[in-house]
């Protein structure tokens, strides 16, 4: 593709684009990440938890990657609430064992994203476990949320609920956009304020086989953030058959203007190679 032609392509991702540094670099140790992203153009990232298991980490940790982002220039979008994915599972909040753990994490977190700017907060719902009914999780789910969503509205912030895919999370309970929706919408009920959204995540709901067109059609109004990968291989666009600078501007159109998370593997294994589908000039975020 021309530059061009990638240009007017990519338009739509012009000042929206954030390199989630989670699943990007992670070649690099995590504080040389945001300066990797910021050489390539970026100005904007995002982040799973980034400290494993630890659900309150210490000042002098929290303050070393505030500096890696303020030194880099790269302002944080987003960040994901303690979902313990280095042991694989899929989220905290609805998960009775993780709940204390989870609620201790939410006022540091939600600092963490003040501190750098960020106006997103994700909370992966969690796996179904053997030791509790559905009911039970779900209810737990609801209060561990609305918690969070109230944090999340004190810095002015959005909460996300995001649908995971069924292979790479089979005990996972949201699969589809309608179901990440409806907790989305038990969470607003409970608590007024209306920040809880929708992650739409391209890749995920992709594998999962849903309508993708039909799906910006019908949910655009609850989007709070959408993350990119190909399908198939979560690798960057271009790779795989679906028509994400499409799909992206059937969303703007429909009224998401917020970020867009660059979340896929490099095809190559080298992170700084694959972002050669989207022109430098494209790259950095607008301020604010
Ligand atoms: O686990 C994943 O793939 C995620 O998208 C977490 O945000």
């Amino acid at each position: 593709m021309s530059d061009v032609t990638a240009a007017s392509a990519w338009a739509s991702v012009k000042g929206r684009a954030t390199v989630n540094l989670s699943i990007l670099f992670s070649e690099l140790p995590l504080l040389e990440r945001p300066a990797a992203a910021a050489a390539l153009g970026f100005t904007a990232a995002e982040l799973w938890w980034p400290f494993g298991t630890e659900s309150t980490p210490g000042e002098a940790e929290l303050d070393q990657l505030r500096k890696a982002f303020s030194d880099a220039g790269v302002r944080l979008t987003g960040l994901n609430f303690l979902d313990d994915l280095s042991v694989g599972a899929k989220g905290t909040a609805s998960v009775p064992a993780e709940s204390d753990r989870f609620r201790e994490n939410i006022p540091v977190a939600v600092a963490l994203a003040e501190s750098l700017g960020a106006g997103a907060l994700n909370a992966i719902y969690g796996n179904r476990v053997p030791d509790a009914t559905a009911a039970e999780q779900d209810e737990l789910a609801l209060e561990n949320l609305t918690r969070a969503a109230q944090a999340a509205h004190a810095i002015g912030a959005v909460l996300l609920i995001e649908a995971l895919n069924r292979n790479d999370a089979p005990d996972y309970p949201l699969h589809t956009a309608a179901a990440a929706v409806e907790v989305v919408d038990r969470i607003n009920a409970a608590t007024g304020l209306g920040n809880a959204k929708f992650l739409l995540d391209l890749y995920h709901l992709a594998v999962n086989g849903e309508d993708l067109e039909a799906v910006i059609d019908t949910h655009a109004d609850k989007v709070g953030h959408v993350q990119i990968a190909d399908f198939p291989g979560r690798n960057e666009p271009g790779t795989g058959t679906l028509d994400l600078a499409g799909l992206l501007d059937r969303l703007t159109a429909a009224g998401y203007t917020g970020p867009i998370g660059l979340e896929y593997k490099p095809a190559s294994g080298v992170s700084a190679d694959s972002f050669e589908w989207l022109p430098r000039e494209l790259r950095a975020a607008q301020a604010g």
